[in-house]
């Protein structure tokens, strides 16, 4: 186990004898530029820069899905507040804006009117360029939880619903986990999503849409299994190792 917060690596060095690297790093920034020295320095790092990159961005994320044919909300990015205004205008309310990177559900807001739009999108100008850029995605009526699916290569090892009294169901906002049997249909989806992203071992967001039935929001290139693991009593590190060793051998 290496703390990337201890790590100094010299770039222009051969790694020294790490192989293959299970990138568990849960910050983003960290994540993909450690990624990105271990692979230039010969490491082979699961899951890779490309996924990383990929899976990092809620919008690069949504382009890869509809392309695969995996079911996603329907969503807009704009360029300016009066083009995200009008959008909604358009689309109707409420709507959900997020970040095209970050976790945890930080800064995603749901805009329930024209006047938490108009003020949303006036403090995101305001602040660095990334948040210039307005990923908007209809709201999903659904049961008051979301779902966790850990993929490892070809399989869902594990699910989890993750619920809570805000709309938001993230485990750092609170939520409460509890096991979700795996259905086909779901881990069908979740490997189409995994392989969207080109990624090897990944967390798949998923909601029960009312209208249009399993969704996915999000792949999650490093996945926490914490919670999954307690409640569904499978050993998911065991079982990422096993598959890592497997694709060594
Ligand atoms: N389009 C949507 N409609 C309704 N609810 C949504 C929608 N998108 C997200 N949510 C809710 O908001 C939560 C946070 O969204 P999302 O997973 O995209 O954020 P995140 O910051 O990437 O979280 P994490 O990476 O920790 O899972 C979801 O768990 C879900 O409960």
């Amino acid at each position: 186990m290496i703390d990337c917060r201890k790590l100094a690596l010299r770039l222009e060095d051969d790694v020294p004898g790490y192989g293959t690297v299970l990138q568990r790093c849960v910050s983003y920034y960290r994540n993909v530029h450690s990624t990105a020295a271990l692979e230039g320095m010969g490491a082979r790092v699961v899951n890779s820069l490309e996924t990383g990159i990929l899976a990092g961005n809620k919008l690069y994320t949504h382009m890869l899905l509809q392309r695969h044919g995996v079911p996603t909300p329907h969503a807009t990015i704009a360029f300016s507040k009066e083009a995200a205004l009008e959008a909604m205008d358009r689309r109707g309310y409420p709507a959900i804006i997020k970040p095209t990177v970050g976790s945890w559900g930080r800064m995603i807001s749901k805009l329930n009117d024209r006047d938490a739009a108009d003020g949303i999108l006036e403090y995101r100008e305001a602040m660095y360029p990334i948040y210039q850029v307005h990923y908007l995605e209809e709201f999903i009526k659904r049961p008051p939880r979301d779902i966790r699916a850990i993929v490892v290569g070809d399989r869902v090892v594990a699910a989890i619903y993750r619920a809570s009294g805000n709309w938001k169901t993230n485990m750092a906002l609170g939520g409460t986990a509890s096991p979700c049997p795996v259905t086909v249909e779901m881990e069908d989806m979740c490997i189409n999503a995994r392989k969207a992203v080109r990624g090897q071992i990944v967390g798949v967001d998923l909601m029960e849409s009312d209208e249009r039935g399993l969704v996915v929001h999000e792949v999650n290139n490093t996945t926490e299994f914490k919670n999954t693991v307690r409640v569904c009593g499978v050993d998911v590190p065991s079982l990422m190792l096993d598959y890592l060793l497997g694709e060594a051998a």
